[in-house]
């Protein structure tokens, strides 16, 4: 993609949710927390990568409402989807980034539709005819729709199934590549609120309950990899590929405490979506590339 959509993409991010320093242009509300992931035996068949190896390894995690208010009420509908961002440490210093959210497919397949969304939204303000931009960018992409409506409010953020929409690829020690979706499972199941049970919720239930729930045990997510079959798309994340393609347990992230300063550690986090060890690579997603670009201009920015 041209350097200029991930510029066009930040602008319009600014012009909708206004300039906020220091801040995430999206996913600017979150929480950072602290704990491990153990791979399960499975694992290191699929990929020769060292925090699939066997050992324990640190990790921290950021969890996040979409948006970039910072402010924004956890439960309000725009709070969707959620994310879920996990930096793995091994000791042999090959870091791994995984960042993923809510929905289950996302509203568009490159970085320029996300950008052409975006713009249509900054030109759909009240009072505006119909149909407005925003609606006949939907009427245009159907899947857009379709992605958004999967969103839902959880009544904790270890309480949500987390996708990364985004294909990747494993590859193991002779060469094999595996071409493989995240999915992130919470060990204590998806709890969903009614929209009147979400409004209903203080503007930080979500960011405030979850270094109260780590206070008084662990939380658990299973992380899975969903398994491309050929002919399945790895360049199009709007589709979902079928429910009955395997998911390979890669592996349990076990949450074991919040961080003492979470606005400073966020601060200094920057997750990237190609951020991976040798026996993780990146797939023909477009999004991906898209993704980097946006995340490189929002972290120059935040960090001034
Ligand atoms: C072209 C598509 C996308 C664009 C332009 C975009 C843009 C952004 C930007 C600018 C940020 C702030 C980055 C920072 O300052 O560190 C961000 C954060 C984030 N995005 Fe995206 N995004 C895209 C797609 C996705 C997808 C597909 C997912 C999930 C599967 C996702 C999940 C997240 C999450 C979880 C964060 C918060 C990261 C953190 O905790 O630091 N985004 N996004």
């Amino acid at each position: 993609q041209d350097a200029s959509t991930a510029e066009q993409t930040i602008a319009a991010m600014t012009k909708i949710f206004g300039d906020h320093p220091g801040k995430r242009s999206n996913h600017a509300k979150g929480v950072v927390v602290e704990g491990s992931f153990t791979p399960s035996a499975d694992a290191k068949t699929l990929s020769k990568a060292g925090v699939f190896s066997g050992a324990a390894v640190p990790v921290t995690v950021r969890f996040s409402d979409a948006t970039g208010l910072p402010q924004i009420p956890d439960g309000a509908p725009e709070a969707n989807p959620h994310g879920l961002s996990i930096k793995f440490k091994p000791a042999d210093g090959s870091e791994m980034d995984v960042v993923t959210n809510s929905l289950k497919t996302f509203p568009v397949a490159t970085g320029e539709e996300f950008r052409d969304l975006l713009v249509a939204i900054t030109k759909s303000g009240p009072g505006t005819a119909k149909p407005t931009p925003v609606e006949q960018f939907m009427a245009a992409h159907p899947n857009a729709p379709k992605a958004l409506a999967t969103a839902k409010t959880p009544s904790s953020f270890g309480r949500q199934v987390f996708n990364g929409v985004n294909a990747f690829i494993l590859v193991d020690a002779a060469g094999k590549r595996t071409p493989f979706r995240y999915r992130i499972v919470p060990v204590a199941g998806e709890e969903i609120l009614s929209a009147d049970d979400a409004k209903a919720k203080g503007p930080n239930y979500l960011v405030e309950e979850m270094p109260a729930r780590l206070a008084k045990a662990p939380v658990a997510f299973r992380v899975e990899a969903q398994i491309a079959q050929p002919g399945d798309s790895t360049k199009d994340a709007t589709v979902a590929w079928p429910e009955d393609r395997r998911f390979v347990d890669l592996g349990t992230l076990t949450l074991t405490k919040a961080v003492p300063d979470s606005e400073t550690a966020e601060k200094a986090l920057l997750f990237m979506p190609n951020n991976l060890p040798d026996g993780v690579e990146v797939s023909d997603d477009p999004l991906i590339d898209a993704r980097v670009q946006a995340y490189a201009i929002s972290f120059g920015r935040r960090s001034q």
